[in-house]
């Protein structure tokens, strides 16, 4: 029971020292109506202890996929996701739970993800771990009120018996995030956390993510269709199209010497703030369509779309090589 004994390690193990996460070839299929969909098509991918990654892509690239595979919600098809230097794939039964504290999910849409029904109190207890679900309810409050007061929401008190419906968008990812501080994570897979809130507030709590990883060495995976953002908090940037990590790298290189002509049009169709009349992405500076993930795809996958394409691009499937120091990209301009 190999995978026992390795996965135990996971129990308890809640010493900020954080974890990595190395995931290596990962594939992952849907079978609809009859049609085979390869949704992620061999992602390597490493989010190191403590650090914040931004996975940034369009619409449909994969990024959610990815992170309910990164949860064991899907089980991939092929590769190898490793967890503090467990594979994710073999850790069962209780260990399954202790996995699930200690990487957890934050939503687009903290409202849909905050039991309405029920108080936050009550929210919060029912996410915490094994080991501290028998603390006594004395204890169980001050560890409540302790994470809810580090998101910034005082007097906690107040909170506790509160209902989602009572409190603002804001406070609301607010509650999402200390409900899994009380957890202890040592990772938060963020997918597009601040996309609902108001402008106003998305800067809040982007800042509140940097300051748990900074004071607790909470790692991230923080998803987003927004460049800009992703720039702000990440330390380095993961570009993501049709299922592949297309470019990775710091995240001041990223944006601002992006390689892959794939990056590149993101960062030309990311509105420009000083522009009044571009406030949207700009999405007619794409020509063409991702392509259809049902059929196999013989060459680049952005060969459809790229401005650059050649017949190589048509044939052969470029390989990740490097372009710089850490800086990586998957295109046949760099692989000569
Ligand atoms: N359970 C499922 N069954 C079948 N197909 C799915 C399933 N989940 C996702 N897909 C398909 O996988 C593709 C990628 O979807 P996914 O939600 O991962 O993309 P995304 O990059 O997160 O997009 P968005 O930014 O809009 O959330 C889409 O074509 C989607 O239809």
């Amino acid at each position: 029971m190999i995978e026992q004994t390795q996965a135990t390690t996971l129990v308890g193990s809640t010493d900020g020292k954080g974890a990595a996460l190395v995931l290596k070839d990962v594939h992952k299929r849907f079978v609809q109506r009859g049609r085979d969909s390869h949704v992620l098509r061999g992602v390597n991918l490493t989010v190191g202890a403590g650090k914040i990654v931004a996975l940034v892509g369009e619409s449909g690239s994969g990024k959610s996929t990815l992170a309910r595979t990164i949860m064991r919600l899907y089980r991939p098809d092929k590769g190898k996701m490793l967890f503090d230097g467990v594979e994710v794939g073999r850790i069962r039964g209780r260990s399954l739970k202790d996995y699930r504290s200690q990487v957890q999910m934050l939503f687009q849409d903290p409202f849909a993800s905050l039991n309405p029904t029920h108080t936050i109190r009550t929210i919060m207890a029912h996410s915490l771990p094994a080991n501290r679900a028998r603390m006594s309810r004395r204890e169980k409050d001050e560890l409540f009120a302790s994470s809810l007061a580090r998101v910034g929401l005082n007097p906690p008190s107040n909170f506790l018996a509160q209902f989602p419906h009572e409190l603002s968008g804001g406070q609301r990812q607010r509650v999402a995030l200390a409900r899994s501080l009380a957890a202890q994570p040592k990772l938060v897979l963020a997918d597009e956390p601040v996309s609902m809130l108001d402008v106003s507030l998305r800067l809040s709590v982007l800042n509140l993510m940097q300051r748990l990883n900074e004071e607790l060495n909470i790692g991230y995976l923080y998803i987003t269709h927004d460049l800009a953002s992703a720039r702000y908090v990440a330390t380095r940037i993961a570009v993501m199209y049709a299922g592949e990590i297309v470019e990775e790298g710091t995240a001041d290189e990223v944006i601002e010497d992006a390689k892959h002509p794939y990056t590149q049009l993101l960062i030309q169709a990311a509105p420009d703030p000083n522009r009044q009349t571009r406030a949207m992405v700009d999405t007619t500076i794409f020509r063409g369509e991702p392509p259809n993930l049902t059929q196999k795809i013989v060459g680049c996958p952005f060969q459809f779309r790229c401005p650059h394409v050649n017949n190589r691009c048509r044939t052969e499937a470029p390989n990740m090589v490097e372009v710089g120091e850490g800086h990586k990209a998957k295109c046949h301009l760099f692989d000569v």
